[in-house]
């Protein structure tokens, strides 16, 4: 079940699980702004379509719907939530009181609460802010540089700058993470409501790097540590154009965990450094 259709996630995760081969449940949660009834997905090669019903957010008759459609398909019911920040933690409790096992890739909200909620519910889950392979071996580098280092860099100052589009409704969830792992190799606070520069407009985006046709749909990240005099700086970047590569791990996340309900395992709740390790994609 795609959630966040016909959102610019909801279309590319949609066509990465048809090119994996799997089906799409006939419904998916949308927003508030959207008046269409219905959205018509593909796999974006060329082959499988799908036409999905849209089910308004806290529409009469949503839960009746989404228990149809368990009763249907059972455990292969997985639902992918790609919709906005200010919805994470009531679509979590949604799938939480319905039993439903979730992917949740949308950024923001109570995090804490989102994880809470989420282990006493029981469900199975993969929540991240970041679902790229590559970034996730990165911030699985530095969250293994944090704990085995853990002040190696004090002294050294923190600048995180993020360049999205302008839609974007949230500071980048993926730099809030990294900025923990990094604010321990400091040993320093870093505040990531405040500190973390953000880039919405095109001349700023322009001048981060981001190729003009990826104005719309982009995510660049630069974290830099320098020394306290300034003559030692490390600088870390990781510059996605497009949306594709967090598409292809989000499928990939649905495949894992697939298999650790078809195990039964003990664990539940995973992020994506987890599906990362156990091999999973
Ligand atoms: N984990 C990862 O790897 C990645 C995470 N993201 C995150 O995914 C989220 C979505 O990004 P993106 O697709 O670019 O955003 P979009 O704005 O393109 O799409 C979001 C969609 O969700 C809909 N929506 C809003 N509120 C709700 C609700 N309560 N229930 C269901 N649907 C709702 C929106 O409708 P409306 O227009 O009415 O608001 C819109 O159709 C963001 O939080 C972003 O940070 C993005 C890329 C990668
Ligand atoms: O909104 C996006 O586009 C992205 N959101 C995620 C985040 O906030 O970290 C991941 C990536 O940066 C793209």
């Amino acid at each position: 079940m795609m959630n966040g259709l016909p959102g610019n996630m909801g279309k590319e995760v949609a066509a990465a699980c048809l090119r994996k081969g799997f089906k799409m449940a006939p419904y998916s949660l949308t927003g508030p702004q959207i008046q269409d009834t219905e959205v018509t997905v593909d796999d974006m090669s060329g082959g499988e379509s799908f036409t999905v019903g849209l089910l308004k957010d806290g529409a009469e008759g949503t839960d009746e719907k989404i228990l149809e459609m368990k009763a249907r398909f059972g455990s292969d019911l997985i639902c992918i939530d790609y919709t906005h920040p200010t919805a994470v933690n009531s679509n979590a409790e949604l799938y939480a009181r319905l039993g439903l096992p979730f992917v949740m890739g949308t950024t923001g909200g109570d995090r804490s609460k989102l994880m809470e909620d989420t282990v006493k519910s029981g469900v199975y889950a993969v929540i991240a802010p970041n679902m790229g392979k590559q970034i996730v071996a990165l911030q699985t580098a530095i969250d293994y540089m944090a704990r085995e280092f853990p002040g190696a860099f004090g002294g050294y100052s923190l600048d995180i700058t993020e360049s999205h589009q302008s839609s974007k409704a949230d500071t980048s969830g993926t730099a809030k993470a990294l900025a923990n792992d990094f604010a321990v190799l400091t040993g320093a606070p870093f505040d990531v409501e405040s500190e973390i520069t953000m880039i919405r407009d095109a001349p700023g985006q322009k001048a981060f790097g981001v190729p003009e046709e990826y104005l719309g749909g982009h995510a660049f990240h630069m974290y830099s540590l320098r020394s306290g005099d300034g003559t030692v700086e490390f600088q870390f970047r990781h510059n996605v154009c497009g949306r594709r590569m967090y598409a292809e791990g989000t499928a990939d996340a649905v495949e894992f965990l697939a298999r650790q309900m078809a195990s039964n395992a003990q664990k539940r709740v995973y992020n994506m450094i987890d599906v990362l390790k156990m091999g999973g994609i």
